[in-house]
């Protein structure tokens, strides 16, 4: 959505200390006017009033036809414009062409060109197009400085360098040579710019001057140096008409986890792309100029500011507009902008060529503020559309090489509405924010807003010397002015001196999970974790990778959108990522929300609704991430994707002997709906397990996403928390569950339905986003597609049951209390019955019979009369004991005490680890067969496609 200032914001000069209570709103800014600085027209004497007369009359009417070539800009105020100018550059465009391109002349040609060859000696053929390009940019911008003076700069930087590199390429002359030796050089400028360092070394010279050329594009281009290979690449790639590869896309998306689509973001405009453009354009009404002239002067706020778009249509019935929005619709229309007072009458696809073709991302400008302009701005606004469909890509599956699989085609996710960009609700809640600082004397404005789907952000400048404290105490008027009670103040806006007021819209719009896929950022990347997040408040489009949370709570009340979230997160899962790339555990223990996925081949494991089952197959997830990292180890490879390019460049090669067949891993999504359910039948085994995945599995490519509408401490527990590092917080019952989820108050002020905070790894601030929503006639098309190419293939280890315990008989119900026993006696080296009635409270029966189970177990020896016995483990095997006592399968190598009562020889944990691994399931090494593996559950047969022990491979993908 775009953001607009609105008039009232005060200047230091108006503000003038604390008292001033002039309503800001109706404060006539200074007209920028050239005119006013130079002496009324009447004053002139009339010769010179004629020539004036007649220049601005030829101005206008060349800059009247620039203004209406491509975006028409013909409206543009009379007070904006600077024709004479214009009319300058262009004269002086022609003017030095004449001579310098077509040898045409006259005397006073000649003696111009002489002036222009012995400044800048051969040079001056290129400064026909440089005064072309600037008289456009005067004609078509003269308000945008920030454009000029950098083109300007750049221009003197290319001049200097060029007439410096004639210099040395016509053999360094100086003045002593006359005008003829100097004009066949770099003229005046060569001598002084370049003279000096030609002197030294024509060789330096011409590095020096080179580099500085090439600096001077990189100013033209509004290039930053970091750029440069994206750029060069996006050039190669058009020129080539190849999309991006993977693994670049995946190289760039290394860069960003949460991804909002900032203008600095946007994607360079190509010249194909700018053809495109002009093609589309023209459909559209819109005509050349604006289509070559952004990739000549290469900016990115000139690609904002001439966002092409559909052209806007009244339908009847429509409200008669404000004031307000006819004046922003004004500046709009000269911009090319769909105004705030029409509705868009151009379908979805019509407007989509047009913005894919110009790189254009819905984005919201930041707001900023003319001191000598009334007239509200309205930046541009996101295009109505999303640009272009997400691409459709089919794979050549690999775990199954006769498989062909396409991702599903993107209408199966229409585009929802066009946003808004203001309404006349805004304007009614600027009135009140504005009359709420009034009355309470606060020395500041309403600069501006920007408009979300659900939240509108007003922004508030403060006079200097103002406190923000003025402003935040007044949260309460605030909510009782906008009559709302979810107000929200920022203090400040993340990356400004403002401070954000967040009120809810009074006309939501629902932010569908097609046009954030279809968003370029999204597009930008092929990776296949990456998901549709929403919309932020400033309307741009979010999408996050998975793979770079690595692991995300998602947290809020009832309602308030969780489940939606995930639906999206699953189904832009679907849209983008093949079974071979992204594999998912599902556990879903209200049983409702998660089934539309039965059966999808990204599954690996049907949707685990059982909790007691949730949690062995998060063990399970457990001893995967372990199998992987052993196999990272083995190959020497830290992180799962170097591995998996390593295999897909056939550089990786299983051991001498060994019938493995290497395959990348796909990355490995586990979604669990709700944690509490969980945490309610085996707090300790899922916390284990939670903390062990969070902890190591980012690099195995395995990532955890923990939803939960009861974010309590015994919930989201310490570790948990710490562990799990991106937060999805929607809005939750109270502020300490805000708490919980993001460290932070805030979601208790969200208003449900897909309103979230985000805030991923690494960032101190959440963002506010309308959460995408994907609704179920949409699921089911996806899940169709998917299912219709092939059928789940399960493993069947997920859901089995892990090694189960073995609890003695003789224990029986009494395991806790010989636990206690035998903590007790290996703690204190005391084997005495009577400490055991005292402390654990129990008969002597049972402290006996506890004594005797202590002795089967090899804890103490045999009874020696009154004596106390004689303790055999040592505390520092304690916890060994105990856990064999328990009869855990896995404690630590099996050592400490066996039933029989010999203590078995203590084995290294480490050793018992490497011994497994090395029998494990990846078939190197020795010679597995299929007995090895039927005995050993632990080891799967994972991706081994070994298909001569009788199963099929665990991965593999069955067409139909
Ligand atoms: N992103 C969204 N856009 C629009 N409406 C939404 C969005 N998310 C949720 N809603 C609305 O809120 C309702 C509840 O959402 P959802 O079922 O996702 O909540 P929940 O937090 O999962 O609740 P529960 O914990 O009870 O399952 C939905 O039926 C829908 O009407």
């Amino acid at each position: 959505m775009a953001t607009r200032s609105s008039p009232a914001r005060p200047s230091s000069g108006q503000r003038g200390g604390g008292s001033s209570r002039t309503p800001r709103t109706t404060k006539t800014p200074v007209p920028r006017s050239k005119n006013s600085a130079a002496p009324p027209e009447g004053q002139l004497v009339w010769p010179v009033r004629l020539v004036v007369g007649i220049w601005q009359g030829l101005g206008h009417l060349i800059g009247g036809a620039i203004r209406r070539m491509g975006t028409d800009k013909s409206d543009m105020p009379l007070d904006e414009r600077r024709d004479g100018a214009g009319l300058l550059f262009i004269l002086l465009a022609f003017g030095t062409a004449t001579f310098e391109w077509w040898g045409l002349g006259g005397p006073v040609a000649t003696a111009v060109q002489s002036v222009f060859e012995g400044t800048f000696g051969w040079f001056s053929v290129m400064l026909p197009p440089m005064f072309l390009v600037f008289s456009v940019l005067v004609f078509r911008q003269p308000g945008n400085m920030a454009t000029n003076n950098r083109v300007a700069l750049g221009f003197s930087i290319m001049t200097l360098a060029g007439c410096a590199l004639a210099q040395v390429a016509g053999g360094n002359p100086n003045i002593a040579d006359g005008f003829e030796g100097i004009s066949a050089a770099g003229g005046m400028v060569g001598v002084v710019a370049g003279g000096v360092v030609a002197s030294v070394s024509p060789v330096l010279a011409i590095v020096v001057y080179s580099l500085v050329a090439f600096a001077s594009i990189l100013v033209l281009t509004n290039t930053p140096v970091r750029h440069i290979p994206a750029r060069l690449q996006g050039i190669y790639e058009t020129l080539m008409g190849t999309a991006p590869s993977r693994e670049t896309a995946s190289g760039h998306d290394q860069s960003y986890l949460y991804d909002h689509e900032e203008p600095a973001k946007k994607p360079r405009r190509s010249r194909a792309k700018a053809k495109a453009a002009l093609e589309a354009a023209e459909d559209e009404g819109l005509a050349l100029t604006e289509a070559f002239a952004t990739p000549l002067i290469g900016s990115d706020d000139d690609a904002s500011q001439e966002t092409p778009s559909a052209a806007p249509s009244v339908r009847p019935g429509m409200r008669r507009p404000t004031r307000d929005e006819l004046r922003a619709d004004k500046i709009k229309a000269r911009q090319g902008l769909p105004t705030t007072s029409e509705v868009y009458d151009v379908q979805a696809h019509d407007a989509e060529p047009v913005t894919e073709a110009i790189g254009m991302v819905a984005a919201a400008e930041p707001s900023f503020f003319d001191g000598n302009s009334a007239a509200t701005q309205a930046m541009p606004a996101p295009p109505a559309m999303p640009p272009a469909p997400i691409p459709a890509r089919s794979e050549q599956l690999q775990l199954s090489g006769d498989v062909t699989y396409t991702l599903p085609e993107s209408d199966y996710l229409p585009a929802g509405p066009p946003g808004k960009d203001a309404t006349a609700a805004n304007d009614s809640v600027v009135a009140a924010l504005t009359d709420t600082l009034q009355q309470f004397n606060v020395d500041a404005a309403v600069t501006g807003f920007s408009r979300g789907p659900t939240v509108t952000r007003y922004e508030i400048e403060l006079a200097p010397g103002t406190k923000v404290e003025r402003v935040t105490a007044l949260s309460k008027n605030i909510s009782y002015a906008v009559a709302s009670s979810d107000v929200r103040i920022l203090s400040p806006i993340p990356g400004k001196s403002a401070i954000g007021i967040e009120i809810p819209n009074a006309d939501k719009e629902v932010v569908v999970l097609g046009d954030v896929l279809r968003s370029a950022n999204a597009r930008r990347t092929e990776h296949p974790m990456v998901m549709g997040v929403g919309k932020d408040v400033e309307g741009g489009f979010v999408v996050a990778n998975l793979a770079k949370m690595p692991h995300l709570l998602v947290a809020g009340a009832t309602g308030a959108g969780k489940s939606s979230f995930v639906n999206s997160m699953i189904v832009s899962i679907l849209m983008r990522a093949t079974p071979d790339e992204v594999r998912m555990v599902m556990v879903d223990p209200k049983r409702v929300e998660l089934t539309a996925y039965e059966g999808v081949p990204h599954l690996i494991t049907p949707i685990i609704t059982n909790p007691k089952k949730a949690a062995e197959a998060l063990q399970w997830v457990v001893r995967e991430m372990d199998t992987r990292y052993d196999d990272l180890a083995n190959f020497g490879f830290k992180h799962i994707d170097e591995f998996n390019k390593a295999v897909k460049a056939g550089s990786v090669h299983p051991p001498e002997g060994s019938k493995r067949v290497m395959r990348p891993y796909p990355y490995l999504l586990v979604i669990v709906d709700e944690l509490a359910d969980l945490m309610m039948v085996a707090p300790r085994d899922v916390e284990d397990s939670i903390v062990r995945i969070t902890q190591l599995a980012r690099a195995a490519g395995i990532h955890l996403v923990l939803a939960t509408q009861r974010p309590s401490v015994d919930v989201v527990t310490g570790l948990i928390k710490a562990n799990v590092p991106s937060r999805m917080a929607f809005a939750t019952s109270s502020v300490t569950d805000s708490r919980v989820v993001l460290d932070q108050p805030g979601a208790e002020k969200l208003l449900g339905q897909g309103d979230a905070l985000f805030l991923p790894m690494g960032k101190s601030k959440p963002v506010r986003v309308q959460g995408a929503w994907v609704t179920e006639a949409e699921i089911k098309a996806v899940v169709d597609h998917v299912k219709g190419q092939l059928q789940a293939t399960y493993r069947e280890d997920v859901a089995a049951e892990a090694p189960k315990k073995v609890i003695e008989d003789d224990i029986g119900d009494d395991l806790d209390l010989l636990l206690q026993a035998t903590e007790l006696v290996v703690t204190t080296q005391f084997g005495s019955t009577s400490m055991l009635q005292r402390k654990l409270r129990v008969g002597f029966a049972k402290a006996g019979r506890l004594m005797d189970l202590l002795e089967s177990r090899g804890v103490v020896g045999p009874s020696e009369g009154s004596k106390a016995r004689d303790v055999l483990v040592k505390p520092d095997d304690l916890a060994e004991t105990l856990a064999a006592i328990r009869g855990d399968g896995d404690a630590g190598g099996g050592a400490g005490v066996v039933p029989g009562g010999e203590p078995a020889a203590p084995v290294d944990p480490m050793t018992a680890a490497l011994a497994e691994n090395a029998n494990a399931n990846h078939g190197w090494g020795g010679d597995l067969v299929a007995d090895d593996l039927a005995s050993r559950p632990q080891a799967v047969d994972y991706n081994d496609g070994d298909d001569e022990e009788g199963g099929e491979d665990a991965w593999s993908l069955t067409g139909r």
